[in-house]
């Protein structure tokens, strides 16, 4: 036998021990729900976003049912400057005024949806893609006004505008979806109870959804690897408890404030285990639920 060949078989073993290995994770959540926020920053190049739309493919392959929750932020920003709109951000949330909700919409339940559908498609899926609006799934109030400090003393209340909180979430589409082999992408705009449309954190979106549906994982990808300590290093795990500390003595701080409050919201609806991991590393979903390794920081109660 030549060195090449006996390489390449060596090597071909190799990919077979790790697919013999990825067996008890794929027995682990056989027919288990995972809703995986995807977040604006995660999306990265279109290379990216393709190898995560496969990697969910790949999950549904193998009996688990996916269910993308996608963000959007950076996309929403470059459209309302295209636009000349202004947008300021008060508390990790957007100021919503009325001319920036229709943006709002049309980024992400409009072409920020229909492309991560199409990349799914194309990789063999069945995606559909929704908004909270679609059978009524996500209702949504308006959220409160949230104290923003301008530097000084005086701390200032500011009112968001179009921006909701879920309030109610109906499960009857996804029910009808989940088990059919169709993968259900969500954007997360949401009715008013009231009528007319909020703009909807897709963290938040997200927890909600993940405990409506009592998921056994959530996982939530951004740009950073996870929670990091003082001295930036990676914790790969956390209770609800540390979790806390860590937002009172400000080891956690802004965006990740509210991405580490909805887990622990999603935790305490039932949520087995929620995990903050980097979706820029390729085939991070698949490193977290097929490897024994894992991936990012894994939260549980
Ligand atoms: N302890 C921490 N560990 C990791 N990231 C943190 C921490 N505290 C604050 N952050 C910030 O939170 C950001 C992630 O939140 P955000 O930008 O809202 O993410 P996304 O756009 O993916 O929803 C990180 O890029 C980082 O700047
Ligand atoms: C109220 C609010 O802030 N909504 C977000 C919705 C998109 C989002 O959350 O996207 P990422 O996950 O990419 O940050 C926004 O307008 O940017």
């Amino acid at each position: 036998m030549t060195e090449p060949h006996s390489q390449s078989v060596s090597e071909a073993q190799h990919e077979a021990e790790v697919l013999a290995r990825a067996l008890p994770h794929m027995q682990r959540y056989d027919d288990a729900i995972v809703v995986v926020k995807y977040g604006g920053h995660a999306m990265g190049s279109e290379d990216v976003a393709r190898t995560f739309a496969s990697d969910i493919v790949l999950m549904e392959q193998s009996g688990i049912n996916p269910v993308v929750v996608h963000g959007g932020g950076p996309q929403i920003g470059a459209m309302l400057s295209k636009l000349g709109i202004k947008s300021e951000f008060a508390a990790g949330l957007r100021i919503t005024d009325k001319a920036t909700v229709e943006i709002v919409e049309m980024v992400l339940a409009g072409s920020i949806n229909k492309q991560i559908v199409g990349f799914i498609n194309e990789a063999g899926g069945k995606a559909i893609g929704l908004c909270g609006k679609d059978g009524n799934m996500v209702r949504a109030r308006k959220a409160n006004r949230v104290m923003v400090s301008s530097g000084g003393d005086d701390a200032q209340e500011v009112d968001l505008g179009f921006v909701g909180e879920p309030d109610t979430v109906d499960t009857t589409v996804l029910d009808q979806i989940l088990g059919r082999e169709l993968i259900p992408v969500l954007a997360p705009v949401a009715a008013a109870v009231d009528g007319g449309t909020y703009n909807v954190n897709a963290d938040t979106f997200a927890g909600a959804i993940a405990g409506a549906l009592g998921a056994k994982r959530f996982l939530l990808l951004t740009d950073v690897p996870g929670v990091l300590d003082k001295n930036k290093q990676l914790i790969p795990r956390l209770t609800i408890a540390e979790a806390h500390a860590l937002i009172a003595d400000g080891t956690i701080s802004g965006g990740m404030i509210p991405k580490v409050e909805t887990c622990i919201y999603a935790l305490e609806k039932g949520v087995e285990g929620v995990v903050i991991l980097d979706g820029k590393v390729p085939h991070a979903v698949l490193l977290e639920l097929l490897t024994d390794h894992g991936a990012g920081t894994l939260i549980t109660r």
